[in-house]
């Protein structure tokens, strides 16, 4: 039986320019996680994803707030807001952010350990110093991982080394759910996969229930991630299992995203990698209708002024208007190449580009260092390189 970990839902939270405007980076969003989930969060730099996280750990601040949206973790809700007033409990030890940049903001003077005892103490002004060396101490050997690295500095750690241990720090009061932002992009793929396996092992001692994973990188997504979604300019545009919204994407924006993933693996060398035209919208001032219409290559006319519609349930949906035209099929990504634009339907966009006929075809090879990072679940990887 699932068990519902988080409910988040009609988040949205703008930041405020010197001269007074707003920038809704996040707009209208509800997404959820059940227990022993990794739920990720992709797509272009500047869509929303470090904002998404930022509300989801409850870590926004100024020029960024929360308009509206409530939380509900473990069936406790929680109303978000300007006024609202969040328990402190539920920062650190409910919900836990793992910055991106994490492993490069500690401070080349003080050792690990010192920093354990700071982040421990910040929650409970009661701890011992002892006691919250031993914490670490504890969870270290449990990850199977040396003690030594307490008595070290940060610059005599490797980056994948320290990357796993802030990951640790951050998780020293048992969050029932880390929120994670790109905690692999600086990391080599086999560090990449250390802290992969590391999240996982800790997701299954139940040391958090659940992770939020942001990243642009969907071939890492699809090997951590049960369920991923797929934001644009703000808003999840497509939600789905994550076989599924990579082998068979139901928006044009997941397929162009896919389609801009670099493939080095030489079985996929005559695959064609195209990109996606233009670039994320000025969240000042979003297009009208579906904000990725402008960018679109199977947008129809209403797409430009009407508010696309929620297909599906909420295992699986997409917001558009060719979802609700084409009930239950992905996008073609033949229909989509910039070759056969001309041909196609009713298109009012400029063209999304995406990849070639094969990978409809072909099964995916993991590369080496990421393919067995989830025995139970062992999903390929059709694509090495990094997207967006
Ligand atoms: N301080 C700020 N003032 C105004 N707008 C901002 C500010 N910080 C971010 N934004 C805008 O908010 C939007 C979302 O930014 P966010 O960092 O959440 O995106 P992201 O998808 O996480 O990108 P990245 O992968 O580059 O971190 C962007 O359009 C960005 O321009």
């Amino acid at each position: 039986m699932t068990t519902r970990l988080l409910n988040a839902e009609n988040l949205r939270a703008a930041y405020r320019t010197p001269d007074g405007r707003q920038v809704f980076a996040v707009d209208d969003v509800s997404v959820y996680i059940n227990e022993g989930e990794v739920l990720g969060v992709a797509g272009e730099s500047g869509c929303g994803k470090s904002t998404l996280g930022a509300i989801l750990s409850l870590t926004t601040r100024p020029p960024l707030y929360v308009e509206s949206g409530t939380l509900e973790i473990d069936g406790k809700r929680q109303e978000l807001g300007e006024r609202s007033k969040i328990p402190r409990t539920w920062r650190g030890s409910v919900v836990s952010l793992l910055p991106q940049g994490a492993m490069n903001s500690i401070s080349p003077t003080q050792r690990v350990r010192d920093l354990v005892f700071d982040v421990v103490r910040a929650h409970d002004r009661t701890v011992k110093r002892d006691e919250a060396l031993d914490r670490a101490r504890d969870r270290l050997k449990s990850l199977d991982l040396p003690v030594r690295v307490l008595d070290s500095y940060p610059h005599q750690l490797s980056g994948g080394m320290k990357q796993r241990t802030v990951t640790i720090i951050s998780t020293l009061l048992n969050p029932r759910l880390l929120i994670a932002d790109e905690p692999t992009s600086a990391l080599d793929v086999s560090s990449q996969k250390a802290l992969i396996d590391m999240l996982l092992q800790m997701l299954e001692q139940k040391i958090m229930s659940g992770v939020v994973f942001v990243t642009h990188d969907l071939p890492v997504l699809r090997t951590v991630s049960d369920r991923i979604a797929i934001m644009y300019a703000g808003k999840i545009v497509e939600v789905g299992d994550a076989d599924e919204i990579t082998e068979r994407p139901r928006h044009p924006y997941a397929a162009a995203l896919l389609s801009a993933v670099l493939v080095p693996e030489p079985r996929y060398r005559e695959m064609r990698v195209f990109g996606i035209p233009g670039s994320p919208p000025n969240l000042l001032n979003p297009p009208s209708g579906c904000r990725f219409h402008p960018r679109c290559g199977v947008a129809y006319e209403e797409c430009s002024h009407d508010e696309p519609p929620h297909v599906g349930d909420e295992l699986r949906f997409s917001k558009c208007f060719w979802a609700k035209k084409h009930p239950g099929e992905s996008v073609p990504l033949k229909a989509v190449t910039s070759e056969s634009l001309a041909d196609a339907d009713p298109v009012v966009g400029s063209g999304v580009t995406a990849q070639s006929d094969h990978h409809d075809d072909e099964d995916g090879a993991a590369p080496a260092a990421m393919a067995e990072s989830r025995a139970d679940t062992s999903r390929e990887v059709p694509t090495g390189g990094v997207s967006a």
